[in-house]
């Protein structure tokens, strides 16, 4: 088990990180996920040892100060050593047996699927090529803890679900432990059974991607993971009022007008949840078995996912909650 014990990172008047705890099983991938400018890349150069943070603690099981060895989101391969120059670097640099290094070279290109590559530079390279020799330039170092800041985030949607099950496949043969750092849920979902949410350099939650799903834990988790959902309505003696929740709850305001942010989903088959009759106003198809609505009710708008690809604009219907909506 490794410990981030109370890591934070302030750099002028900008605190960057705050108190950040977590606790990772070894010989697993464990994945962060986090907006843009979270304090994604400032936390994996602190766990690389690249840089320090001014407070807190990145141990192993023992107790003793560890750290990882980076892949980079933009490989940062030297551009005028070739593929088998850049692979060999670290090994070179630590002096290991030249007879050594060919083999191990040899042994890391066939697992990666680069062999046909070594004599090539860099910039004769696609950019998933150039990200598999970054990959096996630090797995040539046989490390036990590899640091994964988006590594995939340049390529195209096929080659990074491609790259995403090698990673699950390398993590398997050398039993490596991987932090792998991302800002797409949907990488950390697929890696990963076990999810961090980065926000603002908080630890927001860590749950399983399901969990995450169905119970973000607060307004910004919901909002980050595309699960937050307002009703609109207006504010009588403190209480907000709408057409189907009225109480003291958190509003936001956005061009002048109050929503109360919640989680859920709508539905059209009857349950034993809340229900409302409205009228669709919009509709957005989300890639998936639902559709992102606008419906109107009582001159009010609620903006929410429903669980059904068969509605009309314009039209009526019974909408009933999937299950009870939680009001953040
Ligand atoms: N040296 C620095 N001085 C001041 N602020 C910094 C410094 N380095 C980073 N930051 C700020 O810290 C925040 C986190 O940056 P970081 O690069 O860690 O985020 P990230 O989650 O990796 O973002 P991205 O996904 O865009 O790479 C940002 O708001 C950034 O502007």
């Amino acid at each position: 088990m490794y410990h981030l014990d109370n890591i934070s990172q302030k750099k002028g008047n900008t605190q960057i990180l705050n108190g950040i705890n977590l606790k990772i099983d070894e010989d697993s991938i464990f994945a962060i996920l986090g907006p843009s400018g979270s304090g994604k890349t400032t936390l994996l150069n602190i766990l690389a040892g690249i840089d320090r943070p001014t407070g807190g603690k990145f141990l192993n099981e023992d107790g003793q100060v560890e750290r990882g060895i980076m892949v980079f989101q933009d490989y940062r391969l030297f551009p005028h050593m070739t593929v088998f120059q850049n692979i060999t670097f670290g090994l070179k640099v630590k002096k290991t047996k030249g007879s050594d290094i060919k083999q191990r070279a040899k042994d890391i290109t066939e697992t990666m699927g680069i062999s046909e590559l070594i004599n090539r530079y860099p910039d004769e390279l696609s950019g998933g090529q150039q990200q598999r020799v970054a990959l096996a330039r630090a797995l040539i170092l046989n490390p036990k803890l590899l640091l994964m800041d988006e590594p995939f985030s340049s390529l195209d949607e096929a080659l990074r679900i491609e790259m995403l099950d090698f990673v699950k496949e390398l993590q398997r043969k050398f039993q490596l432990t991987i932090i792998f750092v991302t800002h797409y849920k949907t990488e950390a979902y697929m890696l990963s059974n076990k999810v961090a949410i980065l926000i603002n350099g908080q630890i927001m939650q860590v749950d399983a991607p399901k969990k995450l799903e169905s119970n973000p834990q607060n307004f910004s988790v919901a909002k980050f993971l595309g699960q937050a959902n307002f009703i609109e309505g207006s504010l009588t003696n403190d209480d907000f009022v709408s057409p189907i929740y009225s109480g003291k709850v958190n509003v936001v305001t956005e061009e002048g007008k109050l929503y109360l942010p919640f989680s859920g989903q709508l539905q059209l088959d009857q349950t034993d949840y809340p229900a409302f009759k409205g009228k669709i106003v919009e509709k957005k198809w989300m890639g998936s078995n639902s559709e992102r609505v606008s419906i109107e009710i009582d001159k009010n708008v609620i903006y929410c996912d429903l669980a059904s690809e068969s509605v009309d604009e314009n039209k009526e219907y019974q909408f009933y909650f999937s299950k009870l909506p939680v009001v953040f």
